[in-house]
């Protein structure tokens, strides 16, 4: 069973106003995801990398197509599916007034989750936010906010965790800090999905890569054969001449 599959997405906007043109995000996507990889989503602003993410975390429905998580289908099964990813979103939502803790319970909650103290205090500790664990959520900066999304994307301990560009404006010790404790679940079998416009974060860490340019799929392959059959001297320069690239019907063909 993948850990993500899906077939014959398109997700359309379209806006409420009789002027304005609706807008295809994403057009016929084929993807599947085995459990335990570490795979990578790439494309420029506007590709609809978030997009393909909001429909998989369940805030968001496809226009059509079938998207399963782990064999649950995400509307006709959608609580099964929801319980089964974690997503850290790109935005910073949250509210000011409850500590980091009571975040993090409150978020266990929602889940159904009544006993998760010895979790919750792992998830602080291996994102170095224990001294912060009382402090309200006000007063931390954003790159400690970004750390308690980590913490409440991870509260249920979902073996799909989707990350959307999580180390946005974030220094290098959060980087560090975030890359080792994400690989350690990775290794411990949780299958990641990336998103980030870091490319060297995604030649270091994603076995595989798919690149998203105008909603299509234009590349799809492991990340080491991406930048064999591109050339250059990193994923950088791969992923640059595959955005250059207009013929998306030959890659296509390939993938
Ligand atoms: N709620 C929405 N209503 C209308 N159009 C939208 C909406 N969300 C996204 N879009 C449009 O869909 C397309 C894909 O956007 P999306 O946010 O998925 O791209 P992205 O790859 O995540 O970009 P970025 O790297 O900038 O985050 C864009 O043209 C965007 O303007």
């Amino acid at each position: 069973m993948f850990s993500i599959s899906i077939e014959q997405l398109c997700k359309t906007y379209t806006p409420k106003g009789k002027s304005n043109k609706s807008t295809k995000a994403l057009d016929n996507i084929n993807l599947q995801i085995r459990p335990g990889e570490f795979f990578g989503l790439l494309g420029q602003n506007g590709a609809g990398k978030t997009s393909l993410i909001s429909i998989l975390s369940g805030l968001s429905f496809p226009t059509s197509g079938n998207v399963k998580i782990y064999g649950h289908d995400v509307i006709r099964d959608y609580r099964k599916a929801r319980n089964l990813v974690g997503t850290v979103p790109q935005e910073l939502v949250y509210d000011p007034f409850f500590t980091v803790r009571e975040t993090l319970f409150i978020q266990s909650g929602y889940f159904g989750i009544k006993s998760n103290d010895l979790w919750i205090e792992e998830l602080l500790e291996n994102l170095s936010l224990s001294d912060k664990a009382d402090h309200d959520m006000r007063s931390l900066s954003g790159g400690m906010k970004r750390r308690v999304l980590i913490a409440q994307a991870l509260v249920h301990r979902p073996p799909l965790i989707i990350l959307d560009e999580p180390t946005a404006g974030v220094d290098i010790e959060l980087r560090h800090t975030l890359w080792k404790f994400i690989s350690r679940l990775n290794k411990e079998g949780h299958t990641i999905l990336l998103t980030t416009h870091y490319i060297e974060e995604a030649e270091d860490m994603c076995n595989r890569i798919a690149v998203l340019k105008s909603g299509n799929l234009i590349a799809l392959d492991e990340t080491k054969n991406i930048m064999s059959r591109f050339g250059g001297k990193d994923l950088e320069e791969a992923f640059v001449k595959i955005i250059a690239c207009n013929e998306l019907s030959s890659f296509n063909k390939e993938i």
